[in-house]
């Protein structure tokens, strides 16, 4: 095993899979001579060469779907969207065309492809750089969706990805690229899409979040043990479909619930969740549910970033006035 961060994760996993299977290629804005705006593709050009690394223009539809054209023929594309908020130039080709080819040719065709971008804020980067538009891929039949909140998970989640038969958008949470380091699984390591990570035990109110905000419910987990209260943290890491069974289960137990995620909070992936948790356990229920999330405003510039995202404060606040309800 050895400690990395999480793009030291990535990358390592990238090369590994790269050199396991040739069908693989990676391509994208910078994704060759720089090694990607993050580091992430560092050294992938020099080994695999041009054939399998491949420079684009700065051309998001293109990149999407030259790598759907790829897929279909029996290649294992991951392509690289430089920041969140440029997938859009290439929401037609993943919204109308590789989530659909499966059931359009009647299970002839999948589209095996990965699109990795980094995602969220939290590194005081500029509009268009800083969003969380994870609920605008999660009602899109087809497609699956994944953000890894460690290094470890960034590995397992990755590959489990590129050995999927249909389209996964992978999105890597920026404030987490170099956060801390943990030991990474070496050789294969696969975590199962569809499959939630328990990181905390506890019996007085379940926190369920993903990605950026895991760490954030952590800390505020532990400093509410301080005060007595247990808290159970959940993160989904498959945001869609996502772990609800494991939700079911926790709050049973807890019978309170709060959902944290960075990104706008109407009609996000808090409000499904909460959906499905009244529908199935509201029995169980002895608070109201609480979400705390990011605002439903387009994401700020760097000086007022810290004022738009959830911190460990506004969690902790959300489990006491839960817990006391
Ligand atoms: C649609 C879109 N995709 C990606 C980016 C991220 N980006 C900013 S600058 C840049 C490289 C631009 O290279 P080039 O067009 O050669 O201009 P120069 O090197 O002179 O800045 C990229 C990919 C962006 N700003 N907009």
């Amino acid at each position: 095993m050895a400690r990395l961060s999480m793009v030291e994760a990535i990358n390592r996993t990238l090369h590994e899979l790269m050199e396991q299977d040739d069908r693989i290629v990676v391509l994208g804005e910078d994704v060759g001579v720089d090694g990607g705006v993050f580091r992430a593709t560092v050294g992938l050009l020099e080994k695999f060469g041009p054939m399998r690394v491949i420079d684009t223009p700065l051309a998001e539809s293109t990149i999407v779907g030259s790598a759907i054209g790829m897929a279909i023929y029996g290649m294992r594309p991951i392509a690289e969207i430089q920041f969140e908020g440029f997938i859009f130039k290439s929401y037609d080709h993943i919204y109308s065309h590789a989530s659909r080819l499966r059931k359009r040719s009647q299970g002839g065709y999948g589209v095996p492809l990965v699109i990795r971008a980094p995602y969220g804020a939290g590194v005081r980067a500029l509009e268009h750089h800083s969003d969380a538009p994870e609920a605008l891929f999660t009602h899109i039949p087809g497609l699956k969706l994944v953000i890894p909140a460690t290094p470890s998970d960034a590995k397992g989640l990755l590959t489990s990805a590129i050995e999927d038969p249909d389209p996964v958008i992978y999105f890597e949470p920026k404030r987490l690229y170099r956060l801390f380091k943990e030991e990474v699984p070496e050789g294969r390591h696969t975590v199962p899409i569809g499959q939630a990570r328990l990181v905390r035990e506890g019996h007085d109110i379940t926190i369920v979040t993903y990605g950026g905000m895991v760490s954030v419910c952590e800390k505020a987990a532990q400093h509410v043990a301080s005060e007595g209260v247990e808290a159970e943290v959940i993160d989904l890491r498959t945001i869609w479909p996502f772990d609800i069974g494991a939700i079911v289960e926790s709050v049973t137990k807890t019978g309170r619930l709060i959902v944290c995620h960075e990104a706008p909070r109407s009609f996000g992936v808090g409000a499904e969740i909460v959906a499905q948790v009244s529908e199935r356990c509201l029995l169980s229920l002895l608070a109201p549910i609480r979400r705390v999330t990011g605002n439903d405003i387009t994401a700020p510039l760097a000086k007022l970033e810290e004022y738009n995202y959830p911190d460990t404060e506004q969690v902790v606040r959300a489990i006491h006035e839960t817990v006391q309800f």
